[in-house]
């Protein structure tokens, strides 16, 4: 079994400002997620959100503890949100097999001691993506399908946003401690999302793009809202978002990606809108 790890520090927004092209990827920029029967996982020092990848392809993968966690099993102090972006597959929680089909998540809450990442069955490219936060209480693992999570649509084609937003793992479907994910996906024509623009100082975030065509690249935003930088992100990259940033990305096409959020409170409207003509 193989998992593959780093850290990525907190960053000062003083900082920040000074960073070239190379600095901002170093520090913001998850590239690797996937790599055959391993997990690539990159803890951040922002909340201590663990931002990962798992690939199972000849066998099942487990969800080891690393040396980072000073813990026994990964969840002895964790909870985890798994989103499937894959051919339908199954997860086992200590023994329980459970199936996910393409974007349907998991929850699974601390405590848990195993648990096993399948390939699919017939032989297809099998990934989930995952966030994991620090938990202080167990809240039961529960499967949340597509149907279940509270869902809107936002934006318009005349202003090339139109988008769905399906809140997935939000405590008005599920409980959690932390964590909140939701998988946002770009109607055809629409290319912004998350604009207008927000930074909410109680999360940090993580977003995830996926289902982006080939040859077509995202160029997401972040910074404060005063001082923007921009990096150019990849199919199946991810990005971590301070909470003193805005995290709004521009596709060369529509796309899906997968948001993540923890912090100081479970509420997904707390978020300090910036007007766009503000942005510099
Ligand atoms: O804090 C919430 C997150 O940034 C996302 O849910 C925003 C989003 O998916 C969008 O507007 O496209
Ligand atoms: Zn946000």
């Amino acid at each position: 079994m193989a998992l593959h790890h780093s850290t990525r520090h907190a960053i000062h927004p003083a900082d920040f400002k000074g960073y070239d092209t190379a600095q901002l990827r170093e520090h913001f920029l998850i590239e690797d997620l996937f790599q055959k029967d391993s997990i690539q996982l990159t803890y951040t020092l922002f909340d201590r959100l663990i931002i990962g990848g798992v690939q199972p392809v000849t066998g099942p993968v487990r969800l080891d503890s690393f040396p980072t966690l000073r813990s026994e099993n990964f969840l002895d102090r964790r909870e985890i949100g798994i989103i499937n972006i894959s051919a339908d597959s199954t997860i086992t929680v200590d023994g329980e097999e459970i199936a996910l089909k393409n974007k349907e998540a998991l929850y699974i809450g601390k405590g848990v001691r195993e648990v096993l990442f399948h390939p699919a069955a017939n032989g297809a490219d099998t990934r989930f993506y995952f966030n994991s936060a620090p938990a202080h209480h167990t809240y039961p693992t529960r499967k949340v399908q597509l149907s279940e999570a509270e869902t809107v649509e936002l934006g318009s084609l005349e202003t090339s946003n139109a988008r769905t937003i399906r809140k997935v793992l939000i405590n008005s479907v599920v409980e959690t401690c932390q964590l909140q994910m939701g998988i946002t996906e770009l109607k055809t024509g629409s290319v912004w999302n998350t604009m207008p623009a927000h930074t909410h100082d109680r999360r940090m975030e993580a977003y995830f793009y996926f289902e982006l065509p080939q040859d077509q690249s995202v160029c997401h935003f972040m910074g404060e809202p005063q001082e923007t930088r921009h990096l150019w992100v990849q199919n199946q990259q991810a990005i971590i978002s301070p909470p003193w940033s805005i995290h709004s990305g521009a596709g060369t096409s529509n796309y899906t990606f997968i948001w993540g959020m923890a912090g100081e409170n479970l509420d997904y409207n707390d978020m300090d809108k910036v007007a766009t003509p503000d942005l510099k």
